[in-house]
């Protein structure tokens, strides 16, 4: 697989760490270039004003859209790892009953989620609806600004 470089204002970054390779499924969600800048790719099928208006309303929770359009990430931050995991379990429950999968990394104290649909490719009703969950259930599990968010080693 081949790598890609990170672009960081004029710089550009390619390494070992940045390679696709270290990845094997997907991108990595903080590898992804946020931007709320980028237009929505909807998937086929889709009603593109409904869900222009849908990620858009998206977009004021928090959400990014991915640099490619087709998908969405937020972080969620807790005050405990075991309040990270019970946000992690709360989507995962949704998830299975409605099919539908994010990509997510736990930290000790807050949760990456990415949603995107890869069959049709694009961003779909699933998508927003899913998104959706996610900030009910961050809000049941007493979710933080990132500042008050749980974070590993010494304070600096
Ligand atoms: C067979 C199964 O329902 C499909 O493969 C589902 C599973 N979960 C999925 N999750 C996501 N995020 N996108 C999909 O296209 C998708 N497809």
């Amino acid at each position: 697989m081949a790598s890609f470089p990170v672009r960081l204002g004029r710089f550009a970054l390619q390494n070992s760490f940045t390679s696709a390779r270290h990845y094997p499924r997907t991108t990595a969600p903080q590898l992804r270039m946020a931007s709320n800048t980028s237009t929505p790719r909807f998937a086929e099928g889709e009603d593109p004003q409904q869900l222009g208006s849908d990620t858009t309303a998206l977009q004021q929770q928090g959400w990014t859209l991915d640099a490619d359009g087709m998908g969405v990430t937020k972080t969620f931050h807790f005050k405990s790892y075991f309040k990270a995991v019970a946000f992690v379990n709360l989507i995962a429950s949704e998830s299975s009953a409605k099919r539908h999968h994010p990509t997510m990394t736990v930290r000790i104290g807050s949760v990456d989620v990415h949603w995107t649909t890869h069959r049709p490719r694009g961003l779909t009703i699933k998508d927003i609806a899913m998104a959706r969950h996610c900030d009910n259930g961050a809000g049941l599990m007493g979710y933080v600004e990132a500042e008050q968010g749980l974070k590993c080693g010494p304070e600096k």
